[in-house]
């Protein structure tokens, strides 16, 4: 957010919430489990008989998750895709969310910028805004996202076993990149939409359920988030293959070998699923193998040329 719309008269919380969060749902049957959406003091909400609800909460801050200087219909997008993301990983379907905004203060037109890009992926992703709170301070968005699966099918990270294959939904480097990009003062180019627009896989995710053993999506890197599937998974390890790390040249092709190397590994902001799959299950369309799991605790990288090397799982981190 980088500047306010003066006015004398900001609008109070209540017609702001009414003017901007108060959105009828474009999706044949969204919100048809939703029995109170925003105006009560709490949602009502029906769940789909026979599912089970999953749960999951993200907050982006500004400075920290997005930049300051970021549209705010891309903030809104991206807010909301970064928990679509955690479903995708479940394997659930969207239903509801809630959204918890900070705002140093009443601007207009970041408003219906954030309101505008937010509905698109909501829209297009099927889930309603069911309720959420408002309140001043530092810009910082909070939402809580609700989905479904058919009992017992939610993807885990825990059911890795060795031999296994280890597989990425897509190429992975580029949110990271489009940062740096982005702090380099570059605003356009496929890196830079790829952050400020992840694409949470939301149908892959589902397609996995009874197929893939173990899954997560990568948020603080391939590596860091891998290991948290072996940890979940008994301590056990893997094995990559430089040769078969998915790579799209045209956005990395200004950064060095190693460069490339370190953000597809360790970049972070990619969005896409990582998932384990057993030896006679297919590979889904789109999708990369890019090792297989060992008993070994650890992560080792085979590389181009041919050598063993073990890696330290080291990715994102806030402290
Ligand atoms: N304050 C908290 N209280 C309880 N559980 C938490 C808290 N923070 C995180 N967790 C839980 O810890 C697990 C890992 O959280 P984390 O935020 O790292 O999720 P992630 O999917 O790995 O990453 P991302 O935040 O990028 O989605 C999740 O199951 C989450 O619900
Ligand atoms: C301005 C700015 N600086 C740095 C980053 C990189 N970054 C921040 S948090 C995170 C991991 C996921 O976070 P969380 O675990 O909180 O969901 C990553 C890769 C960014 N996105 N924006
Ligand atoms: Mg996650």
């Amino acid at each position: 957010m980088t500047s306010a719309s003066s006015s004398d008269n900001p609008l109070d919380e209540f017609s702001l919430i009414r003017r901007y969060f108060h959105h009828q749902p474009h999706h044949a049957g969204q919100g048809d489990s939703v029995s109170m959406g925003p105006g009560d003091d709490a949602a009502i909400l029906i769940p789909p008989p026979g599912q089970q609800l999953v749960m999951t909460q993200d907050t982006s801050l500004e400075g920290r998750h997005f930049p300051a200087d970021m549209a705010a219909a891309d903030v809104g997008y991206r807010c909301l895709a970064v928990n679509l993301s955690d479903l995708a990983a479940m394997g659930a379907c969207p239903l509801w969310f809630l959204l918890s905004l900070t705002l140093p203060e009443v601007d207009e037109d970041w408003l219906a910028g954030f309101s505008h890009g937010m509905f698109e992926l909501a829209d297009a992703a099927g889930i309603a805004l069911v309720g959420g709170d408002i309140t001043r301070g530092p810009l910082a968005v909070s939402i809580q996202a609700t989905g479904a699966v058919p009992a017992g099918q939610a993807l885990r990270r825990s059911g890795a076993r060795a031999g296994e294959r280890i597989c990425l939904g897509g190429v992975t480097g580029a949110g990271l990149h489009g940062l740096h990009l982005w702090q380099q003062g570059r605003r356009d180019g496929p890196a830079i939409d790829h952050f400020r627009r992840p694409q949470p896989q939301l149908e892959l995710g589902q397609s996995l359920r009874k197929r893939a053993s173990a899954c997560i999506d990568i948020s603080d890197g391939v590596l860091a988030d891998l290991n948290h599937v072996l940890d979940a998974s008994g301590g056990l390890g893997a094995q990559l293959d430089e040769a078969a790390l998915p790579l799209d040249a045209a956005i990395l092709s200004d950064c060095d070998h190693q460069e490339q190397r370190r953000l597809q590994l360790q970049g972070g902001d990619d969005y896409v699923l990582l998932f384990t799959l057993a030896t006679d299950e297919p590979i889904p369309a789109g999708c990369h193998v890019i090792g297989h799991i060992e008993e070994a605790p650890g992560i080792r990288l085979k590389t181009m040329a041919g050598e063993i090397r073990s890696l330290s799982a080291k990715g994102w981190q806030h402290f």
